[in-house]
C-alpha cells in the first residue's frame, strides 16, 4: 500500500480502547483508564517499563483477556467482540509445535477453523513473505531463533489479518537478526496493508518501525504520552543513522524517563 493511501486510511479506525481498565483477581491494577485509537494502516508501538500493562492491553485488544471496565471497539463498527480471523497475534516466544513441520505450524489457525481450501498455497504465500519457503518441510528443531520467529509471524499472517498484534517479538534475538526482521516486518506491513500494534521494550526499535510510539507508565499501568514519528517510509539504514532518527529517539527517551521516574529497578 502506498504511503498516501495509508495517510488517507488512517482516518478509518481499526481499534479503539476507551477507559480500558484491568484489575487482576489478586488486586493488581494492571491498566487504569487507558484510551487509544488506532487508524487503519498505522504501525503503533506500545512502549514502557516492565509491568506497565503493555501485554495486558495487547491481550485485551486480541480478545485473549477481558477488561474489568471500559470499551474495546474493533474495525470502528461499534462491535465489542473481537472478529476472529481479522486479528493475527505473534507471541513473545515462537510457541511452535515441535512435532509438526514448518508448514503444519503455519497452517494451524486455518486447520483449527476447518477451512482447508487453498491451504497449501496460503501456507506457501505466508512462508514466502517471511523468506522461509524452502523450509516448509523442516521441523522447528532445525531452525535458528530468528527463523522460528519468522514461522510464528507467518502463522499469524495465514488468516490475512487486518490487525497484526505482536508482543515483544524480537526481544530474544541478536542485533543482526533483529535488524533483518525489522526490515522484513516493514516489508510485510507495506505489502499486506495491515495495521500493526507491537509491544516492545526498545526505544530505538519503536522509532525505527512505527509511525507512532505510545508510552505507558506502571503502577498503575497508564498511558503517559505519544510521539508521532513523522519520517517517511521505506525506512532504511540511512534513516537509522540520520538526525530524524536520533531526534525521535530523544523524544521517546524523555517520555520513558518520565515513565520510569520513581520506579525501583
Ligand atoms: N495473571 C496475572 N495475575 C495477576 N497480575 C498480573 C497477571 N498478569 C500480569 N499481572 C500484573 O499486571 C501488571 C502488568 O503486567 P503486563 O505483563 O501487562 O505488563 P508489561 O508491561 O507487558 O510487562 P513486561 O514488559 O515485563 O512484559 C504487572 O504488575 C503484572 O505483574
Amino acid at each position: 500500500m502506498r504511503l498516501e493511501e495509508r495517510r488517507q486510511n488512517s482516518a478509518v479506525i481499526v481499534a479503539r480502547l476507551e477507559g480500558l481498565t484491568k484489575r487482576y483477581p489478586n488486586g493488581t491494577l494492571a491498566i487504569d483508564r487507558m484510551d487509544l485509537t488506532v487508524g487503519k494502516g498505522e504501525f503503533v508501538s506500545l512502549l514502557g517499563p516492565s509491568g506497565c500493562g503493555k501485554s495486558t492491553a495487547l491481550y485485551i485488544l486480541a480478545g485473549l483477556a477481558n477488561a474489568t471496565a471500559g470499551r474495546v471497539e474493533l474495525a470502528g463498527d461499534g462491535r465489542q467482540v473481537v472478529g476472529a480471523g481479522s486479528i493475527g497475534f505473534v507471541f513473545q516466544e515462537p510457541s511452535l509445535m515441535p512435532w509438526a513441520t514448518v508448514s503444519e505450524n503455519v497452517a494451524l489457525p486455518l486447520t483449527l477453523r476447518g477451512s482447508a481450501a487453498d491451504l497449501a498455497s496460503e501456507v506457501i504465500r505466508c512462508l514466502t513473505m517471511v523468506g522461509l519457503e524452502t523450509f516448509a518441510n523442516a521441523y522447528p528443531r532445525e531452525l535458528s531463533g530468528g527463523m522460528k520467529m519468522r514461522v510464528s509471524i507467518a502463522r499469524a499472517l495465514i488468516t490475512r489479518p487486518q490487525l497484526l498484534l505482536l508482543d515483544e517479538p524480537f526481544g530474544a534475538l541478536d542485533e543482526i537478526t533483529r535488524a533483518r526482521l525489522h526490515d522484513d516486518l516493514l516489508h510485510i506491513w507495506s505489502e499486506t496493508g495491515c495495521t500493526i500494534v507491537m509491544v516492545t521494550h526498545s526505544t530505538t526499535e519503536s522509532v525505527y518501525l512505527s509511525n507512532r510510539v505510545v508510552v505507558m507508565a506502571a503502577r498503575p499501568g497508564r498511558l503517559i504520552g505519544s510521539v508521532d514519528v513523522s519520517e517517511p517510509y521505506p525506512r532504511t539504514k540511512a534513516f537509522r543513522l540520520g538526525p530524524g532518527f536520533s531526534d525521535h529517539v530523544r523524544q521517546v527517551s524523555a517520555l520513558m524517563d518520565h515513565a520510569s521516574s520513581g520506579e525501583l529497578i
